[in-house]
């Protein structure tokens, strides 16, 4: 469902970021990227939604080559992807259900059936209920549930998150952990990106590890 063929991104400038990376995911997988800083695990992340490009190599989703996609498919290719990326920050002046139902309305649903929509991911992050308050009177931990709930609302295929847990304490970090893995009993593709792997530990998910663009951990 996702595969990497010999993925190289060199970005401008820049030295290779990503050396002929390959893999392939399978429906259902929960996959957990780590590696140290700069080792281009945020430059691998963002080849899935288009974000960036492969300088050299080929990106599939569900048998498509995403890699060569035209930029008047991307939009269509995102509506199946949820993403947690790092700079999706939260709108603070919006309540916590304007937050969530904004990939929906953007996609043209109907409002009522889009209540019910957000009302429902609310109910799977643990925040039912709390879809009037303003995320600034949350937690960070459940900022994070409000992120996890507007990247499941369109109830993706495939989700992928960059460092969910980062700047949460360990209680709130461990919670999110055990959600990610929850999305796995229900068929959804979740690729993790983390400083952290061992939160996510215990369902035994799938590692790749990168080392300097390298995937040293993982291929298969
Ligand atoms: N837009 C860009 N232009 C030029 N170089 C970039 C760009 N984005 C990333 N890089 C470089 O590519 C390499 C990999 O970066 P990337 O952000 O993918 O690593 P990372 O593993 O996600 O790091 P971190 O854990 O610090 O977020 C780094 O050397 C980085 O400086």
């Amino acid at each position: 469902m996702i595969v990497f063929e010999q993925v190289s991104k060199r970005y401008p400038g820049g030295h290779e970021a990503l050396s002929e990376v390959s893999f392939e995911l399978r429906h259902g997988e929960l996959v957990v990227l780590s590696g140290h800083s700069g080792a281009g695990k945020s430059t691998l992340l963002k080849m899935i939604p288009v974000l960036e490009r492969p300088t050299s190599g080929r990106v599939l989703i569900n048998n498509q080559d995403v890699s060569h996609l035209p930029r008047a498919g991307i939009p269509y290719l995102r509506r199946s992807l949820g993403l947690m990326l790092q700079d999706n920050r939260l709108l603070y002046d919006r309540n916590v259900f304007d937050n969530i139902v904004l990939p929906l309305v953007i996609g043209g649903m109907a409002p009522k059936d889009a209540a019910r929509r957000v009302h429902a991911a609310l109910e799977r992050v643990g925040l039912g209920g709390r879809d009037q308050e303003m995320p600034i009177g949350l937690s960070g931990g459940e900022q994070q549930r409000v992120a996890i709930a507007r990247a499941i609302v369109k109830r993706p295929s495939i989700l992928i998150a960059d460092e969910p847990t980062a700047h949460l304490d360990a209680a709130y970090a461990h919670e999110i952990a055990e959600l990610f893995q929850s999305f796995k009993s229900v068929g959804v593709t979740v690729i993790v990106c983390t400083h952290d792997p061992a939160l996510f530990a215990e369902t035994r998910p799938r590692r790749l590890v990168l080392r300097q663009g390298h995937l040293i951990e993982g291929a298969e």
